[in-house]
């Protein structure tokens, strides 16, 4: 008897391909390309996945190897992949108003996009080329469809920056120019600037919106110098009405780059155009930037996200699991909640993790599968964090040495790290405070105390210690 997979079965096929595609890509394109792609349906060997509009036509093409290894590495039955838009394929389930999919713009093409996948699809593409390259800077296409003001869950560590987001989008170069955004890894920096472009676009259909990583900056204008495109990529950058540059800390040490942001910035802020920055620091903490640039991130706002709260998280996981349609009891959201400790981007993993594990099985979300479900995903989590990983994540923060933070020396210099090990070993292992006190070079347990409480109290009122302790937590996590 031939094996018949389920409809749970096969809805998993294109949930384990992009688990095995996101280990292989780099995160931002997986976060703009991939995750908002989903299953549709399979007509014998022929996979149909679900793309939100044509401009993610390309993405069969761009990454058809990787989509070719993974079917092979997980032994699919699948000889095509075929990307279609809700509107190309009319079994798709209905485009949702409320987030999901981005309505399928109006120039969309009629055909349906196969994958070229190695040998195993015979004839060509059945659609048209794709309309626009990866390096169409001037796009929105570049934008997230996923990533828009109300899909943002709003709390006390972003709504600074939230509001001085939607400032900025109602006002493109009027309300604050440049807005430098800052925070942690996946805290929404990202997610922030997307909807800016979204919604200055919906504002002002005609305004040329750019997206681009400070990577992809780089390389462009690399290849542009290698090729004597120079001018071109003068034009493409300078000529946008709005320019998002996320992870501007890649261009440290890179002077020519820099150098050509610097003009950029320059044409750009004198014709009033707006500029978005994104960084994982704030503009001083800048290492290896010229001055002239770190001076002129300071011009307009800079506003900094900090990691969300218990709260936060528990309403960013109701929203991500009502977006997929699933409901999530509230038990269940706070555990997710409160062991996944900041990065939002975990949170989400953890989200996708259950609700494709209960699929899978048939199961209802409830907490006791939780826990089943999510304990190996949160045991390495904890499992991670040793005394030993803490004291060199933050020797390395603070660019010294391990046995420094052991030595009898009071130094402020070694004090203050030292302090800061102790209190990340309070709260993030198991160990009591005699433990931490003789990982510390035998330190006396009420020693150890004194270092945590003043640590505690300090970080309350001083903005950048409590910035530092977050990203090493964040770097620990
Ligand atoms: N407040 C929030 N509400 C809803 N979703 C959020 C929120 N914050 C982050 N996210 C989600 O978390 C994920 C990671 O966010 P994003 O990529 O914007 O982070 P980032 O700060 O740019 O991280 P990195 O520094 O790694 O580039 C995204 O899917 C985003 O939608």
């Amino acid at each position: 008897m031939s094996f018949v997979p389920t409809a749970t079965a096969v809805l998993n096929y294109w949930v384990r391909i992009l688990a095995a595609l996101e280990k292989k890509i780099n995160r931002q394109s997986y976060e703009t390309w991939l995750k908002p792609t989903r299953f549709s349906h399979l007509e014998g060997k022929k996979l149909f996945v679900r793309i939100p509009s044509v401009d993610f036509q390309h993405v069969g093409d761009r990454y058809a190897d990787l989509i070719q290894e993974a079917i092979d590495n997980l032994g699919l039955d699948v000889d095509s992949v075929t990307f279609t838009t809700p509107e190309q394929d009319p079994r798709a389930p209905k485009v949702r108003e409320d987030g999901g999919f981005a309505p399928v713009p109006s120039h969309s093409q009629n055909a349906p996009r196969q994958s070229r996948m190695g040998s195993l699809n015979t004839g060509a593409p059945t659609g048209p080329a794709p309309e626009q390259s990866r390096f169409d800077w001037n796009a929105a296409s570049q934008l997230n469809p996923r990533y828009q003001f109300d899909a943002f869950v709003i709390g006390s560590g972003n709504q600074f920056a939230m509001a001085a987001a939607q400032a900025v989008a109602e006002r493109p170069s009027k309300a604050y120019n440049p807005l430098f955004l800052y925070g942690g890894v996946g805290m929404g920096k990202t997610h922030l600037m997307h909807a800016i472009g979204h919604d200055v676009k919906r504002r002002q259909p005609h305004a040329s919106i750019c997206y681009v990583s400070g990577e992809k900056f780089t390389n462009e204008m690399i290849n542009s110098v290698r090729y004597d495109k120079m001018t071109s990529f003068r034009d493409k950058f300078r000529n946008v009405d709005v320019l998002l540059i996320d992870d501007i800390q890649f261009l440290a040490g890179k002077e020519r780059t820099q150098e050509e942001f610097f003009h950029t910035f320059n044409a750009l802020h004198e014709s009033m155009k707006q500029i978005v920055i994104a960084s994982d620091r704030p503009p001083k903490e800048l290492a290896d930037f010229e001055d002239r640039l770190r001076s002129r991130f300071e011009w307009g706002l800079i506003a900094d996200i900090q990691p969300p709260d218990l709260e936060t998280k528990v309403a960013i996981l109701q929203k991500k699991a009502e977006s997929e349609q699933t409901s999530l009891p509230t038990d269940v959201a706070l555990f997710i909640a409160s062991n996944v400790r900041t990065n939002v981007r975990e949170l989400e993993g953890a989200l996708v993790r259950l609700i494709a594990w209960c699929s899978m099985h048939g199961v209802e979300i409830t907490l006791a599968v939780t826990q089943q479900c999510l304990k190996q995903f949160i045991d390495t989590q904890v499992r991670k964090i040793t005394i030993e990983t803490i004291q060199r994540t933050v020797a390395e923060q603070f660019g010294m040495r391990v046995a420094e933070l052991k030595q009898k020396n009071n130094s402020r210099q070694i004090v203050v790290p030292r302090q800061i090990a102790m209190y990340l070993a309070k709260q993030l292992t198991e160990a009591s405070l005699p433990e931490i006190g003789r990982q510390f070079g035998g330190k006396h347990h009420t020693t150890v105390m004194h270092s945590i409480a003043k640590i505690d109290e300090q970080r309350r009122t001083d903005k950048d210690l409590n910035r530092t302790i977050n990203k090493l937590m964040e770097t620990l996590s």
